[in-house]
């Protein structure tokens, strides 16, 4: 069974644009978890602009399902990484002014950087992803320097999912055998959404892992706007 790890970085986003602590991303961690959230994904960026630093180091006093940090692995990540010693390290190739990540690693070029930085993350117990494009000579090159899982970066297959579905999963498909064959473990994420996800998790069966954050945020508050908008009535009277 595919299992769904939700990305809390958009909680941490609200909060900081009032200072304060609201809302408290300790307490959104939980009640994923409560609700049903197979796993909690943070990725902190060096400007902290959304999860912060010590963000991760709180969650990871609470979180009891996979806590996966992502990040770009500069040494303020694997120095918080290796403090907090979370279940998964996804390592991402992001600039630090990137408004999003935009893009996989090139495991070719960066074979020696990614091989040192995974075997340092194998030392410390944390299992090791690697956010790479659905090409198949980035997944030999992810088998290469010792990664156990890659995550597929799934921004192209968002965009082409409403023009053309299986043009759109295509290169996908392909990936992920490959990776299968490989004995890569296999995570997916980035734009995933209610209208693209079944589709992905039909066409790749054995999918171990989403990570959920924009989208499934925006869903939250979206499908919750009826129910609060009775709640605030209630206080100002009106249904009594
Ligand atoms: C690695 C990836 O595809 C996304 O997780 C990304 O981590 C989301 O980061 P932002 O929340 O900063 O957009
Ligand atoms: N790894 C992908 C992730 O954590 C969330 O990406 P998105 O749903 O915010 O695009």
């Amino acid at each position: 069974m595919t299992r769904l790890s939700v990305n809390i970085n958009k909680f941490a986003t609200l909060r900081n644009a009032r200072g304060g602590n609201n809302p408290d991303v300790v307490k959104v961690a939980l009640d994923c978890e409560r609700f049903g959230a197979q796993g909690i994904t943070v990725h902190p960026r060096p400007d902290e602009r959304h999860i912060r630093y010590n963000d991760v180091i709180e969650l990871s006093k609470v979180v009891t399902t996979e806590f996966n940090i992502e990040g770009y692995p500069d040494e303020r990540y694997m120095e918080l990484v290796k403090k907090v010693k979370p279940a998964q390290a996804t390592l991402v190739p992001d600039a630090p002014d990137v408004i999003t990540s935009n893009a996989g690693w090139d495991t070719v070029k960066n074979e020696t950087f990614l091989k040192e930085i995974i075997s340092e993350l194998k030392k410390e117990g944390i299992r090791a992803s690697i956010f790479v494009d659905p090409v198949q000579k980035m997944v030999e090159g992810a088998a290469k320097v010792g990664t156990d899982r890659i995550e597929l970066y799934t921004e192209a297959y968002a965009r082409g999912y409403h023009s053309n579905k299986e043009a759109a999963i295509a290169p996908y498909l392909k990936a992920a055998d490959l990776a299968k064959n490989l004995n890569l473990g296999l995570n997916a994420g980035h734009d995933l959404d209610l209208d693209n996800l079944s589709y992905l998790k039909e066409s790749i069966t054995y999918l171990d892992e989403v990570s959920i954050g924009h989208a499934l945020i925006c869903d939250a508050i979206y499908y919750g706007l009826e129910n609060i908008i009775q709640l605030y009535l209630r206080q100002l009277g009106h249904y009594r």
